[in-house]
């Protein structure tokens, strides 16, 4: 009986070896279960997951609030009885998107025309921040630039203008805030939304995955000096969500999507609505104990990417009956 057990994974063990390509077991290919199907586990859910209230009486600024990310978590703040200030470049953007949040909360949203890498634009975003709704109990720090480019191909200025953007932009309005909010005794919550490889670094991004991981320095560095002023400082790393601004600078050609997709281990892709939530949740009082957080935000995919063996995911069945007969036929070292 043995024997012809271990015949027959013999005889398949043969022809799986036929093929170097194959003995890969197709690692990307069709064989084995279908990433993606398992999106149907783990359905994302859109509402407001706090109480309804729960920022009632809280101003909140959010760089980069006009669209994307940053615009899903103002809606998501508003519809919670926060009174919003959405900061960039863009005013035409800003102007459009405070309306339709407005019109559908009952609550305002102020637009304010602020480029973060410029210091005395930032002070004067706050000040007219003041004027309007006085210092922000919540300050999400969303605004980026990036795109995808070989090193060597990029210029000192493009460089420049991506760790500008990201990591001096968001130094620029925390220092600022926070010295205004020290001088007013008054604490807040501070949120910067990074991204999962500005832990493991990551080719072709090079400039945005320098600059993210100096924004985890700060914040790191700021929650452990600035909670005598009752400042909290949080961080999370958000994993791919399809945004126009993301996917049209990372995925022009939309070549990528389904090998990001496949590599997922929950199926699917996350959306703004979600880590709106998780945003909320972070900003809130439900939260006042948490400082100094890293939250992957991702769907699994950063283990995904970093387990070694993660790939005989691919595995079907049949080839671990042949790979396990082939390891238990193996005597000695
Ligand atoms: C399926 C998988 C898909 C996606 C994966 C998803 C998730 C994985 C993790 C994702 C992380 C995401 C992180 C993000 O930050 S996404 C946010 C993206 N949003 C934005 O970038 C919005 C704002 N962006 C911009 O305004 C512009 O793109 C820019 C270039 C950042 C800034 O615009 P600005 O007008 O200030 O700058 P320019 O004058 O145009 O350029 C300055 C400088 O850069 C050079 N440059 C510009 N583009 C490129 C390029 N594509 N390649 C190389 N170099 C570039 C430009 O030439 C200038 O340099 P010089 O010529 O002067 O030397
Ligand atoms: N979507 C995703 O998959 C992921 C996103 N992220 C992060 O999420 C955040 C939001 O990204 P997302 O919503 O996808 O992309 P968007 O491009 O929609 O958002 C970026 C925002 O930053 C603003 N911005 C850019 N430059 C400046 C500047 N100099 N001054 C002020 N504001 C500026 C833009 O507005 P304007 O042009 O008007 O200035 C825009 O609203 C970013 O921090 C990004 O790094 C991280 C991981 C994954």
């Amino acid at each position: 009986m043995a024997a012809r057990v271990l015949g027959r994974a013999g005889r398949l063990a043969a022809v799986v070896r036929s093929s170097a390509v194959r003995l890969q077991l197709r690692l990307h290919g069709s064989a084995g279960l279908r990433f993606g199907s398992q999106a149907s586990f783990f359905p994302p859910l859109g509402d407001a997951m706090l109480p309804s209230g729960s920022f009632n009486n809280h101003v909140a600024l959010i760089t980069g609030g006009g669209t994307g990310l940053g615009r899903a978590m103002t809606a998501t703040l508003s519809q919670l009885g926060a009174q919003c200030i959405i900061a960039s470049r863009k005013l035409d953007i800003l102007q459009r998107t405070a309306e339709e949040i407005s019109s559908q909360t009952g609550n305002k949203v102020h637009a304010v025309q602020c480029d973060v890498r410029d210091p005395q634009a930032v002070s004067q975003c706050v000040d007219q921040m003041e004027a309007l709704t006085g210092l922000p109990d919540v300050i999400i720090n969303n605004a980026a630039g990036n795109f995808v480019c070989p090193s060597e191909r990029l210029s000192p200025n493009a460089w420049k203008t991506i760790t500008d953007i990201v990591l001096n932009g968001t130094a620029f309005v925390t220092l600022e805030l926070g010295k205004r909010l020290i001088q007013n005794q008054k604490g807040a919550s501070f949120l910067a939304i990074t991204t999962i490889y500005a832990e493991s670094g990551s080719g072709f991004v090079v400039p945005s995955a320098s600059a993210k991981a100096g924004v985890e320095a700060l914040y790191k560095s700021l929650a452990a000096e600035w909670g005598r002023y009752g400042h909290r400082f949080n961080i999370i790393q958000p994993g791919p969500i399809r945004t126009k601004g993301a996917f049209s600078r990372l995925d022009p050609t939309g070549a990528f999507e389904k090998a990001t997709i496949d590599r997922i281990p929950t199926g699917r892709l996350g959306t703004p609505a979600e880590i709106a939530n998780l945003a909320a949740y972070v900003s809130s009082n439900y939260a006042s104990w948490m400082s100094g957080a890293v939250i992957r935000f991702d769907g699994g995919e950063y283990v995904s990417l970093a387990g070694e063996f993660n790939e005989l995911r691919s595995v079907t069945p049949d080839q671990w009956k042949i790979l396990e007969a082939m390891i238990r036929n193996t005597k000695g070292s």
